[in-house]
């Protein structure tokens, strides 16, 4: 069997974090090979050194068996190895041929663009997708016109119309719908039968089941096992990508004890549809799953942030509206966002500004006394351990962790019924998250309901007492009880079937 690639020992650090420790990876030539692994476990970083966009810092890559080091990712493709990215790399106001050829247009004998053979090897190409796209998707297009499947074919054709021997495919398919899955699986198998190798990224496991061949697992920044997909069960796949169980200590069910203080029926918006879930009083629900599979976007529709399009809302038994931020205020609902530059910080305000942010907006008045304010917020800062000097600081003397502090104390200062939390703790420090989860389990143990989404699994499970599991903008699963683990959660977010 000859190797296309033969990756040893990688390893790769980027200032203190070390992405990854230890990438193995073979891939036979005419292979489709599954690379899996959760989110972080370095997937991504051992792609894009094999592809010339990262150098390693040690390790050795073979590619059809000549030890290689790109030093860019041109080096890699003159070598015959192109990577679909994740991040899709297409100019929006460009057309759909000017993007697939970018850089490398077919020349007419003078040295200009050979427009003509231009278009005619783009329609080429699209043809291969036939009936699984629309009209729209033309060589003269926009591509800023295209729908979000049809760029993510573009970027595909873009890979191939470098005619490479090795394509990594890193989350190609997330964009698409079944029927261009179909096609795009066709197509890679006709590549298999020329030869061409192909590295397959994908977070669901019945598509690596489907189409590779087999299957290298990471967790934690190292290659675990590698195995043959037809010797192996996706449960196989499931425990090697999680290692060891992590299994939260047993918390008293909070479900089934009284009306459920807040209830979504069948609720659909941006990025996610068809969702129901029942919150108690004094519960803490996670919302699990992959990045970026719709629970931060139910979080915003929750708090009237974007728009609701189909189903109801009940707070204690009453049905309620909430179609913008003010009005989910009222009604007694909080949205603590992680995404501190975005979503929360006042820039160049005081730090008792930054505070009052909330009661200002749910008053609905512009001044309140800071005679009254000023105990009141600093109390709510004090129960975070805030560290500051004075409320009149500006908000950018503090370090990130104690903004956030800030911006969730903000939110405690309208004591909220419902409290919505969006990934909190993003890129704050590890006592400040436990200051944090302390507070919440206080606040839930004095009747709020939360609703906490973390894109780090082990503070869902181990704050949660029920976790609901979401995949493609829907709810999978639910967890709790003997199956609030890791492995139900990894095999849950990952539509084990
Ligand atoms: N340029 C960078 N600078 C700093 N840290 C990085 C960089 N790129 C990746 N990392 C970190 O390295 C680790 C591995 O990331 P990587 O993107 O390779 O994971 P992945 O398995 O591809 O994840 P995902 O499934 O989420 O795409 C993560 O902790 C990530 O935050």
């Amino acid at each position: 069997m000859n190797m296309a690639i033969e990756a040893k020992s990688l390893t790769k650090t980027f200032g203190s974090v070390r992405a990854l420790t230890e990438g193995r990876l073979r891939v036979a030539e005419g292979e489709i090979h599954a690379l899996l692994g959760a989110n972080g476990c370095g997937k991504s970083t051992l792609s894009k050194i094999i592809a010339g966009t990262h150098a390693p810092s040690s390790g050795s890559l073979r590619i059809n068996g000549q030890e290689v080091s790109f030093a860019s990712p041109r080096a890699a493709e003159d070598a015959g190895v192109a990577l679909f990215y994740q991040e899709l790399s297409l100019i929006p106001q460009l057309s759909v041929e000017a993007n697939i050829f970018l850089g490398r247009e077919p020349r007419t004998a003078v040295g200009a663009i050979d427009r003509k053979a231009m278009r005619a090897m783009a329609q080429k190409l699209i043809d291969r997708f036939g009936e699984a796209v629309g009209p729209g998707l033309r060589p003269e297009a926009r591509v800023s016109d295209l729908q979000p499947g049809e760029r993510q074919i573009v970027e595909i054709l873009k890979v191939y119309a470098k005619n490479p021997r090795i394509v990594i495919m890193d989350e190609a398919t997330a964009a698409l719908d079944s029927r261009q899955v179909a096609v795009f699986f066709d197509f890679l198998r006709e590549k298999r039968g020329e030869g061409v190798s192909t590295v397959f990224i994908s977070h669901r496991l019945a598509e690596v089941f489907a189409i590779c061949d087999r299957i290298t697992v990471m967790r934690n920044g190292e290659t675990v096992a590698e195995m043959t997909v037809a010797d192996t069960t996706q449960e196989e796949v499931v425990r090697m990508m999680v290692g060891d169980i992590h299994r939260p200590q047993k918390r008293a069910a909070k479900t089934g004890t009284a009306t459920p203080i807040f209830e979504v029926r069948n609720i659909t918006g941006a990025r996610f549809h068809d969702v129901s879930l029942s919150l108690a009083p004094g519960e803490i629900l996670g919302l699990g799953g992959l990045q970026g599979q719709g629970q931060s976007a139910l979080l915003r529709g929750l708090f009237g942030i974007t728009p609701l399009t189909a189903g109801t809302l009940h707070l204690e038994g009453r049905a309620c509206r909430m179609r913008r931020p003010a009005q989910a205020m009222a009604e007694g609902l909080a949205y603590v966002s992680g995404d501190r530059v975005s979503d929360s910080v006042l820039q160049g305000r005081s730090i008792y500004e930054n505070l009052l942010a909330a009661l200002v907006m749910r008053e609905g008045k512009l001044w309140l006394s800071p005679r009254q304010m000023a105990p009141r917020l600093s109390a709510e800062a004090a129960s975070l351990k805030t560290k500051y000097a004075q409320l009149s600081d500006a908000i950018n003397t503090l370090s990130g962790g104690n903004q956030q502090k800030v911006f969730i104390a903000r939110w405690l200062a309208t004591q909220p019924r419902i409290l919505l939390l969006d990934d909190p703790t993003k890129g704050i420090d590890l006592g400040a998250k436990a200051d944090l989860f302390a507070l919440i389990r206080d606040l839930a143990d004095k009747g709020v309901g939360i609703i906490l989404y973390s894109s780090e699994e082990s503070e869902l499970l181990d704050n949660c007492d029920r976790i609901a599991v979401f995949n493609g903008g829907a709810v999978v699963t639910e967890l709790s009880g003997a199956t609030l683990d890791s492995f139900h959660l990894t095999r849950a977010a990952f539509g084990e079937s």
